[in-house]
């Protein structure tokens, strides 16, 4: 089976490193990797002109070995290089390939294969190189970047030459941290996996895997299925939003704690107008969602306090991560916290906590080991932190970049932490949910729209 590691460089080398010590040499794993990528190649030629661009790394290493593979199956191939190859095994490479070599400009071609640089981009590309692959970005051909394109840093997707969209990404041995993060991965079109037979470790981050859901038990009762209580606050539409999703996620009953009257709530959500601590007192209460349509104001802190201080499993969501601090958190089980954040709302929680992480992972990473609460870091690279490690996930589709589609989220993950009471189990189930209804909601939808797509969603993974 195929693994699901997502490595940084250090990581991938140290794998590799491991496999050599084993007794594979590198120039079997560049053989296996470039023969494996052949495969695909071809497959995506059927027949057509290939021409493959090779770097002075090893990444232009199976670059040659592509371009062999492809010869021998008869194909027409043409190697670009601008730089003769600088190591060892990619010299055995360049060797190998018996065919022509050109360093001038990109020729014709029906399919272009990017192998100039790899995992060991270390600086901006200049030169002939940008020229190429400028030349490969403005081409028409099939565009196929091995293991990394070649403009972008492997750690970290970002962006250090030409902007190719590639149609493409043949990710060698493991997936890398490019592979899930922006904005590299609007660029690389369809992405898989070549396996070259190295050990990957056990408890490397990883991708997440699609959650097998579970009907309710046969002897199941509303309560025992999961009891979500929704604190609302200033805003109305929110926490609505939020309940539609939760009463089509699992939860056996939904009830949203509040004040106000709301004449166009659904008749299957319950209000309780209780005062909020009392209401939360309920020990039938399996998880609490705080924070859509919450506010900023002292009444919005105070119900935040008193939701904490239930010190049952909780999301917060929205306004409550711009109100929590350090002195909130004290009364609370943070284990039993699950957190959604965007992009801005991290940064909130990230100076409130002190956390300083260098990019979108770290900031996740050092602000569940700061507060040991289990965090989401939302967007089209969701990051998922937790007491289990590290988790990424696929792209969802781009038209959840709509209001109110957040709401719906942490709806979906109250609903699932009320059923079992796990964050980070709740939190990737609920990010699949959320992509799966977008799917299946398809283009324009609204919120409402993907709350109501949370059922057919939830059929998926039954
Ligand atoms: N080590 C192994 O066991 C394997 C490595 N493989 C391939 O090897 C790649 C990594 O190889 P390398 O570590 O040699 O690195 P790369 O081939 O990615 O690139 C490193 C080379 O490019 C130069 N370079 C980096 N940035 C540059 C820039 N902006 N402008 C000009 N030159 C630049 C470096 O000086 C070095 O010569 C992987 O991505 C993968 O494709 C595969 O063959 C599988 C096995
Ligand atoms: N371009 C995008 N591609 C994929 N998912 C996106 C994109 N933009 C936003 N999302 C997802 O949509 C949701 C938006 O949440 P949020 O910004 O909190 O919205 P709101 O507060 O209006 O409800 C998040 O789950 C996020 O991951
Ligand atoms: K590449």
């Amino acid at each position: 089976m195929p693994s699901h590691a997502v490595l940084t460089v250090d990581q991938k080398r140290a794998a590799e490193k491991a496999a050599m010590d084993g007794g594979i040499s590198e120039w079997e794993l560049m053989q296996r990797a470039g023969e494996g990528a052949a495969d695909w190649v071809a497959r995506m030629a059927g027949g057509r002109s290939v021409c493959v661009l090779c770097g002075p790394g090893n990444n232009g290493g199976d670059g040659y070995v592509i371009a062999e593979s492809l010869r021998k199956r008869g194909l027409a191939v043409s190697v670009v290089a601008p730089k003769e190859p600088g190591s060892e095994t990619s010299r055995n490479a360049r060797e190998y390939y018996e065919g022509e070599v050109s360093d001038g400009a990109l020729p014709e071609a029906c399919v272009y294969v990017d192998c100039l640089f790899g995992y060991g981009l270390s600086r901006k590309v200049e030169g002939d190189f940008a020229c190429l692959l400028a030349g490969l970005r403005d081409a028409s051909g099939f565009k196929i970047a091995i293991d990394v394109p070649s403009s972008i840093v492997s750690d970290t997707g970002e962006l250090l030459g030409p902007e190719v969209g590639y149609d493409l990404t043949l990710a060698l041995g493991a997936w890398k941290r490019a592979h899930v993060m922006m904005p590299a991965i609007a660029r690389m079109g369809v992405k898989r996996l070549v396996d070259i037979g190295i050990e990957l470790p056990d408890h490397a981050p990883r991708m997440s895997l699609p959650p097998r859901l579970m009907p309710p038990a046969a002897d199941a009762h509303k309560y025992r299925r999961g009891l979500l209580a929704i604190v609302a606050g200033e805003m109305l539409g929110a926490p609505l939003l939020s309940a539609e999703a939760a009463m089509r996620s699992g939860a056996g009953y939904v009830k949203l704690l509040s004040e106000h009257s709301h004449p166009d709530a659904p008749a299957e959500l319950v209000i309780d107008g209780a005062p909020l601590p009392a209401a939360l007192e309920d020990t039938r209460i399996g998880a609490v969602l705080v924070g859509p349509g919450l506010g900023r104001r002292e009444e919005s802190r105070e119900k935040l306090a008193a939701a904490l201080s239930a010190r049952k499993p909780a999301v917060l969501d929205a306004d409550a991560l711009h109100l929590l601090d350090p002195s909130l958190l004290e009364n609370a089980d943070r284990s039993m916290i699950a957190v959604t954040s965007h992009e801005g709302e991290l940064a909130a929680l990230c100076e409130t906590f002190e956390v300083r992480g260098a990019d979108k992972i770290a900031r996740a990473q050092e602000l569940h080991a700061a507060t040991g609460m289990t965090v989401l870091a939302k967007g089209p690279d969701s990051v998922l932190a937790g007491a289990e490690g590290l988790r990424f996930f696929t792209r969802g589709s781009s038209w959840l970049s709509a209001a109110g589609t957040g709401d719906v989220l942490a709806g979906i993950a109250a609903s699932r932490l009320a059923v079992h009471g796990e964050p980070q189990r709740a939190l990737e189930e609920a990010v699949w949910l959320h992509h799966e209804a977008a799917r299946l909601a398809g283009p324009a939808f609204t919120a409402g729209q993907l709350a109501h797509a949370v059922k057919p969603a939830m059929e998926t993974y039954l």
